[in-house]
């Protein structure tokens, strides 16, 4: 269906005193809040519906006040989980009350890395950089139209991930391969950014600014994952590289693989670019290691009893413990270490095991703390201090939409 997102009126940009939904389309979920603005930004609802594409597709919420909810929200596809959101969010009288809608996006090809309000021409563009990004861009773009239709004329704003690594140096950026497809802009770019972001506000509010101006890496463990290497505020490099596909090990992702590896399954096999795409992006990763689930959690329930779900574990950890080592490299040393994401937040287990052999670097885990998801993590005695900081992409797209649309509610 054609996009209708009119040119906005520039009145409408203005959102003091509004109501701002934050989209965050990932690999097997959608996060979504409401905030609302007054003296400071509130989150009035914040949730998300998760394992979009299984069976047992739920929705989760929590609204001040009032007990969180987990129902079951058919969602076989996005749309369906989408319209499944709208009806809900409906229903509890919040969509309605939308200003303006923010929404995470992943790519905006070599053009777009600031945040803007979304017009047809950005809508253009993003489709065109839509290989760039090929297993998230169509789903954004998706939720976008699902949007416009049921509340037209709401500005929609894109935050863009790849603006955190704006910084990343001209060796960080090249890939090695003739040089003229860098200036079409094929190039490692680097994603997660908003979480990025959050994060590192995170480490010098715990920790104070030096410790967020010291040798940082931050891992974003979800179904999509990656790492970030940050000294001086800046990111110095990152896991993912042209596309999210990039990197480590994920839930259907391979990460960074050994381009003969796509040559010859191409060749053995005689398959065409969207066949190699849907290999590398939807098939391959957790689950295509364990044959069963490219989730963590049930890998983890499983290891003990099926071997290739233990191989997926000991794959990923083992990879994410050589990416910590080969980002500490390029930051010339390590000081400290953040868990995030779904995996990175919710799983001691791969915790331990990814910092199991990172001793060398001076990381060392207090075990009690890990176990219970305490927010600091290392022992005492550690040069290294190592967090888990759950991550709030939806805040970071929220303070952004305020920003951009000139409503500007106080940082907090
Ligand atoms: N408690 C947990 N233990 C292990 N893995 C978890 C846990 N909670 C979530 N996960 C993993 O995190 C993934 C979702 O992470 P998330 O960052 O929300 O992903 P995305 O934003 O890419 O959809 C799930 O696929 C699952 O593998
Ligand atoms: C960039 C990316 O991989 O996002 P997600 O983890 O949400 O899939
Ligand atoms: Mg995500």
């Amino acid at each position: 269906m054609p996009v209708s997102t009119a040119e906005i009126p520039s009145s409408r940009l203005s959102v003091p005193g509004g109501h701002v939904l934050t989209l965050n389309g990932g690999s097997s979920s959608i996060k979504f809040a409401v905030f609302d603005a007054g003296e400071s930004l509130r989150r009035s609802v914040g949730g998300a519906v998760e394992r979009v594409g299984l069976a047992d597709a739920f929705l989760r919420a929590s609204m001040p006040g009032r007990p969180d909810e987990r129902r079951p929200l058919p969602a076989a596809g996005l749309d369906q989980a989408v319209e499944g959101l709208f009806d809900w969010l409906d229903g509890i009288g919040a969509l309605r009350r939308i200003s303006a809608v923010g929404h995470r996006i992943v790519h905006g090809g070599p053009s777009h890395t600031d945040p803007r309000v979304i017009t047809p021409g950005l809508l253009a563009d993003l489709r065109a950089a839509t290989p760039f990004a090929p297993v998230h861009l169509p789903s954004e773009i998706r939720l976008i139209e699902a949007l416009a239709r049921r509340l037209p004329g709401v500005p929609q704003f894109a935050c863009f991930d790849t603006a955190f690594h704006r910084d990343l140096s001209s060796v960080a950026r090249f890939l090695p391969i003739p040089r003229r497809y860098r200036e079409s802009g094929i190039r490692r770019y680097g994603f997660h950014g908003l979480s990025y972001d959050f994060l590192l506000g995170e480490v010098g509010r715990l920790a104070g600014a030096d410790a967020a101006r010291g040798r940082v890496v931050l891992a974003h463990l979800g179904s999509g994952a990656s790492m970030a290497a940050v000294r001086d505020g800046r990111c110095v490099d990152t896991t993912m590289g042209l596309t999210p596909a990039g990197g480590l090990v994920m839930g259907t992702r391979t990460g960074d693989l050994d381009p003969g590896v796509l040559i010859h399954i191409a060749k053995a096999e005689g398959l065409t670019a969207d066949q190699l795409e849907d290999l590398v992006t939807r098939r391959s990763g957790l689950l295509g290691v364990s044959e069963t689930s490219p989730d963590m959690r049930d890998l983890l329930a499983r290891q003990a009893t099926d071997p290739r779900a233990a191989d997926a574990v000991e794959l990923f950890c083992y990879q994410a413990r050589k990416w910590v080592g080969a980002l500490s490299a390029a930051l010339g040393g390590l000081d400290t270490l953040v868990f995030s994401g779904g995996i990175g937040e919710g799983a001691p287990e791969v915790r331990s095991r990814v910092c199991d052999g990172l001793e060398f670097l001076g990381v060392r885990l207090d075990s009690a703390a890990n176990d219970a998801n305490a927010p600091l993590i290392s022992a005492t005695a550690g040069p290294v201090t190592v967090r888990v900081i759950p991550t709030d992409e939806e805040l970071m797209i929220a303070r952004t939409v305020f920003r951009v649309a000139g409503a500007g509610p106080p940082a907090p």
